[in-house]
């Protein structure tokens, strides 16, 4: 899925919450996106997912099935913790059945009738993951998903990440707690001042055969330079977000791509970019599934 020159604000004559973000989520690969209190992951995350929809560039090639956990569940809703995954269960076709390793496998079991509202962070957290979970998702995004959570299901995420890219799918998590360590081989996509820019581990060790060239380039050209970087076969390491700007290559291949650009828009969706699938049972918590865009 690739965010084609995307910005986004919450109202048309509000500033921009995201600048002009152009990277692509790949299908097998984690993609963590940081940055700190309110720079902007949950939006990055929402846009992804067709919550929202871009003021300006396109979200293309969306996966047909996306599963989404917002960062707080919204638990507001008339169902038992039960019926609710029964239901999520039938909007997607499955039988009722779908459900029950879920319960078991997140150790929901003590809450299955338990109503939503009355569900502690932590639970209500994994009612989200199990709904996201019930269709293996080619795109599933996670917001924060380990806030709220005791430590034997923090371990499970990780486990849950994995079986989604070993399916094929790609997962895009926001992390401001550092848990990015247990997943390996994350892609890491940094948001500061509004941009993002994708960030490689600085431990990369070259091959025997490479070597490390540091190149500093004004702050605007950086996201153009990496991308000619990258066309020109070489692997960008990284972008130091301080001053000045540099931009590490060896020689190899690059897992993605960034640069500037424009592109003319639409404003803010309301609800889903795609109502087409979606569940009117939960309307603050669709499950989107949507043809590509
Ligand atoms: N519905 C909204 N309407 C207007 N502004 C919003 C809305 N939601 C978020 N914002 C603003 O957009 C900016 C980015 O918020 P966002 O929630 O995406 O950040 P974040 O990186 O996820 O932060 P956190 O880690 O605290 O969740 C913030 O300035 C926030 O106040």
């Amino acid at each position: 899925m690739r965010f084609d020159k995307v910005w986004f604000r919450y109202a048309r004559r509000a500033p921009w919450t995201l600048h002009d973000v152009d990277a692509t989520v790949q299908p097998g690969r984690v993609t963590v996106v940081l940055g700190h209190n309110g720079a902007g992951k949950s939006t990055l995350l929402q846009l992804a997912a067709g919550v929202l929809r871009p003021s300006r560039g396109v979200i293309r090639d969306r996966p047909r099935t996306v599963g989404w956990v917002p960062e707080r569940f919204p638990a507001a809703q008339p169902f038992t913790t039960l019926g609710y995954l029964r239901a999520m269960a039938e909007v997607r076709g499955l039988p009722a059945s779908a459900v029950d390793p879920w319960i078991d496998r997140l150790n929901l079991t003590a809450h299955v009738g338990t109503a939503l509202p009355d569900l502690s962070k932590g639970t209500a957290q994994k009612v989200g993951l199990a709904q996201a979970l019930l269709t293996p998702p080619g795109l599933l995004i996670l917001d924060e998903p380990w806030e709220g959570l005791d430590a034997q299901s923090r371990e499970l995420i990780p486990q849950l990440v994995a079986e989604v890219t070993t399916g094929g799918g790609a997962v895009l998590v926001s992390d401001h707690r550092g848990e990015i360590a247990t997943l390996p081989n994350a892609v890491r996509w940094t948001i500061t001042a509004q941009t993002l820019t994708p960030v490689v581990p600085s431990d990369t060790a070259p091959e025997s055969d490479e070597v490390v060239v540091e190149v500093v380039v004004r702050r605007d050209d950086a996201a153009a330079a990496v991308d000619r970087l990258s066309a020109a076969g070489h692997r960008v390491l990284g972008v130091r977000e301080k001053t000045p700007a540099a931009v590490r290559v060896t020689s190899g291949t690059v897992p993605d791509a960034h640069h500037t650009g424009e592109r003319a828009a639409g404003e803010r969706a309301p609800g889903a970019a795609d109502p087409g699938d979606r569940s009117s049972l939960v309307p603050a918590n669709p499950l989107v599934e949507e043809d590509q865009r």
